[in-house]
Parts: C-alpha cells; structure tokens; sequence
C-alpha cells in the first residue's frame, strides 16, 4: 500500500466523496502532527512550519508552491516573519479528500529538507 507521503492527487472533482467518519480517523493518524479545523464549516487541515526567519520562510512557500503546481493540488499558505501557516483542503468540495492528507505528509517531507527550521 502506497503511504502518504508517495501518492500522487487525483483530479479535484465537484462530485468527489469527501473524507467519510471512517476514514478521518485512520488518515488523520497518518498526519499526526496535524491539526482539523472547521472553517465556514469547510474541514481543513492545518499545520505551522517555523523558521529562523522570513528568508528561510519564503524558500519554503515557495517549494510548497512547486509541489502544488505539480499535483494540481493547492493549500492556504500564510508566510510570516518566522512561520509559515500551511492548511489543505480541497474547494471544488468544499471539505477534506484524500489529496488534502496526500499534501500535507507531502508538505512534511519538503519541511524535513528545507533549510533554516527552527
Ligand atoms: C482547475 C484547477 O485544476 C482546479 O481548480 C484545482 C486547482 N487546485 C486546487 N486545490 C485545492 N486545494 N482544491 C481544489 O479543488 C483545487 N482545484
């Protein structure tokens, strides 16, 4: 079985299921260090990344951005002095798909290589 963090998205449908009460448990499992939050009544996974400064900061944005770009797949990004506010959901359904779980252990693997974490 293909982990998180090596699935590649599938095509953000309208008609996609989102996440069901079953799978939110075990996926979320995957992510630990993950939070849920509840926008607008949108279901959104967030996640702050520190770094020892805006520099270091923007260069993580900006690997986020590259990944994105690649799947077709896009999160929230809020770059601060410091910090950089990642949160994944997906629009077309307005709630949680398994590609939102897929970015956000994708967005660990670029965290653990990124230079100037604090
Ligand atoms: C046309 C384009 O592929 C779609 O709008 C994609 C772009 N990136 C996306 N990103 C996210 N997070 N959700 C989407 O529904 C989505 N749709």
């Amino acid at each position: 079985m293909t982990t998180l963090n090596q699935a590649h998205c599938e095509a953000c449908r309208a008609d996609a299921p989102q996440v069901s009460d079953e799978e939110l448990p075990v996926l979320i499992k995957q992510i630990p260090d993950w939070n849920i939050e509840v926008r607008d009544g949108v279901m959104q996974l967030e996640k702050v990344f520190l770094f020892k400064n805006f520099k270091f900061a923007l260069a993580f944005t900006n690997a986020m951005g590259e990944i994105s770009e690649a799947e077709g797949h896009h999160p929230g990004l809020l770059t601060e002095w410091g910090k950089v506010t990642v949160t994944w959901w997906s629009h077309s359904i307005k709630g949680l798909h398994r590609n939102d779980f897929i970015m956000a252990a994708r967005t660990d693997e670029v965290a653990k290589s990124a230079e100037g974490r604090k």
